[in-house]
């Protein structure tokens, strides 16, 4: 059973059709990204599967039970990073991953995942005098501090500095390497390419493909563009087989091409132009 199984899911603010008939499947142990523009529909999607937006139709399974109706049983095994931070008034940073800790059965220790998202130095600080970045790495240690089977973060990363993003990285590839299923959305195709086993690409509430990063929209097989430095100028020539084209020029240039790059699509080339600008 998958950890994750959505059918023919629909929802509507108003006039606005948020999500228009999203299939989304998630394999237990699988990190996957969802990605899509503003607007696309992947934050609604996500807090459906959350439990915390109803929706107006579809089927829903998350860990085997729908979220809609499922208890507290089911809410200790899920984690979730919401897209918004939480607001602790003048509690420090300890005790509110203490109080948390406090929900769940089988919680971590709260020192521990502080350690763990970088915040031990911050243990002491109030909430509210945390920069933003540090903000966003308290929701991750909220989310991880029960121990959850799957992981909702939904745009987590957003104000984190370079090596706090990578540290995040590492703590993604840990917790699934201990069999954590992880539903991500991003803005940061980097982020996507390090992380995911698979990205789903949303648009106008649909999910136009689904694929591992390196396959998305025929990218492993896509036409290479090869180019090197001549006396006149940057030479470029687009081919399927560029191994064979570098070794006839190493042949002529005599061992090494001066300014050689071979380069395939790039997950944003074929992210923006399934999005084809616009949600
Ligand atoms: N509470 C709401 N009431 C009315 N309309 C909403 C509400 N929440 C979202 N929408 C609309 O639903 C659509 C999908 O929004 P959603 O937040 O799911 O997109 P998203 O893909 O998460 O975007 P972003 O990347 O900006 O977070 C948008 O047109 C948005 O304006």
């Amino acid at each position: 059973m998958d950890a994750v199984e959505v059918r023919g899911l629909r929802k509507a603010y108003g006039d606005t059709v948020a999500v228009d008939g999203v299939d989304l499947s998630v394999a237990p142990g699988e990190v996957f990204a969802l990605l899509g523009p503003n607007g696309a529909g992947k934050t609604t999607t996500i807090e459906i599967l959350e439990g915390y937006r109803p929706r107006d139709a579809g089927t829903v399974s998350v860990l085997g039970e729908d979220p809609a109706t499922a208890g507290a049983d089911w809410r200790a095994r899920v984690g979730m990073v919401l897209q918004t931070s939480g607001e602790f008034d003048a509690l420090t940073v300890g005790e509110v991953v203490n109080h948390f800790a406090g929900f769940y059965p089988g919680s971590d220790d709260a020192d521990a995942v502080i350690e763990r998202v970088g915040l031990t130095d911050k243990r002491n600080a109030r909430t509210h005098a945390l920069s933003g970045g540090q903000k966003r790495r308290l929701d991750v240690a909220l989310g991880i501090v029960g121990r959850p089977e799957l992981l909702f973060l939904d745009e987590p990363t957003t104000g984190f500095d370079p090596q706090a993003r990578l540290d995040f990285w590492q703590l993604i590839r840990d917790l699934a390497a201990a069999g954590t299923t992880i539903l991500l959305t991003t803005h940061y195709l980097h982020e996507a390419e390090a992380l995911a086993d698979r990205v789903g690409v949303m648009r106008g509430g649909r999910v136009v493909a689904v694929a591992p990063p390196a396959e998305l929209g025929g990218r492993a097989t896509a036409a290479a563009v090869v180019s090197w430095q001549t006396p006149d100028g940057v030479s470029e020539t687009v081919t399927d087989e560029p191994t064979a084209l570098v070794r006839q020029l190493s042949e002529r240039f005599g061992g090494e091409v001066p300014g050689l790059t071979v380069n395939r699509p790039t997950l944003e080339d074929v992210y923006l132009r399934m999005i084809g600008g616009q949600a």
